[in-house]
């Protein structure tokens, strides 16, 4: 579980994050949602310990994620940040090995190995595994930074927009993946992402966090709270959420 209390960052004399406070439960796929500069990206940074606020606590799984060093924290969360910077002159196999460091920190194990592997099989990368990070498309690109992040075999993954510039084929297939990896069972993941596709986020979040101007409007199980009068407000446009064929869609009106 997450617990995040009264959380206020401010930078350059603006204020990012209004004393935000939530509870986000294991085992689930939670989506943040919101409009541009609500303050999405800055609370997972925050949930993560890579930004640290200006006052206000977040506790994952039981520990104050601020107390903790960099190892730490790497055990208890995987962070995967929206640009990845220069794309690494790795193969994909190096760089989903790469998610294990925090465990090795240089010298791999037999565990190590056989995680990695797992990695690359869940994400169906084997074919890719010698290929350059820097050749792939930018959809298997995702998908191989996705699984590094797996790799990592954290209770916790946070992901900032993993879906930005996908093909609907991909954002269903790394979605599929992703949500079968939720869950309480054991190895089982908890997953936090930012998302902008309503649709997307409707289809397969079963919890939601709605921001907006540094605030959380809205925090709990998404059939519970989200609404079209919800989503209209957060947005500023009217917005509707639908059924189509069974599924659920988020449609401009
Ligand atoms: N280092 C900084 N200095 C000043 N302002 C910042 C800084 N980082 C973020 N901000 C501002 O904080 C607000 C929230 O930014 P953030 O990136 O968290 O929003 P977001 O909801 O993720 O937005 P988007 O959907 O556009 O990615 C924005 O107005 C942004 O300009």
């Amino acid at each position: 579980m997450i617990e995040i209390s009264s959380l206020s960052m401010s930078r350059d004399d603006v204020q990012i994050l209004r004393d935000v406070s939530l509870s986000v439960p294991s085992g689930r796929l939670a989506a943040i949602i919101g409009p541009n500069g609500a303050g999405k990206s800055t609370l997972l940074h925050c949930m993560a310990g890579l930004l640290a606020p200006d006052s206000g606590q977040v506790r994952v799984n039981g520990q104050d994620i601020h107390a903790l060093r960099e190892q730490g924290r790497a055990l208890i969360l995987s962070l995967l940040t929206q640009s990845q910077g220069a794309v690494p002159r790795l193969s994909v196999r190096d760089l989903v090995a790469f998610g294990r460091w925090p465990h090795h920190r240089g010298r791999p194990t037999p565990t190590d190995h056989t995680a990695t592997a797992e990695a690359m099989a869940r994400f169906d990368l084997d074919a890719l595994a010698q290929r350059s990070v820097e050749s792939l498309s930018g959809g298997q690109r995702q998908r191989a930074f996705v699984a590094m992040a797996y790799a990592q075999s954290t209770p916790w993954m946070f992901l900032d927009e993993p879906l930005a510039a996908l093909d609907p084929k991909y954002v269903r297939d790394i979605m599929d993946r992703l949500r079968a990896m939720t869950g309480t069972d054991t190895g089982k993941r908890s997953i936090a992402l930012v998302l902008h596709d309503l649709s997307v986020a409707a289809r397969y979040a079963d919890f939601c966090i709605a921001m907006k101007a540094g605030r959380i409007i809205a925090a709990g199980p998404w059939r519970d709270i989200v609404t079209s009068a919800l989503l209209s407000e957060l947005y500023e446009t009217p917005l509707r959420l639908a059924e189509l064929d069974g599924a659920p869609v988020v449609v401009g009106l």
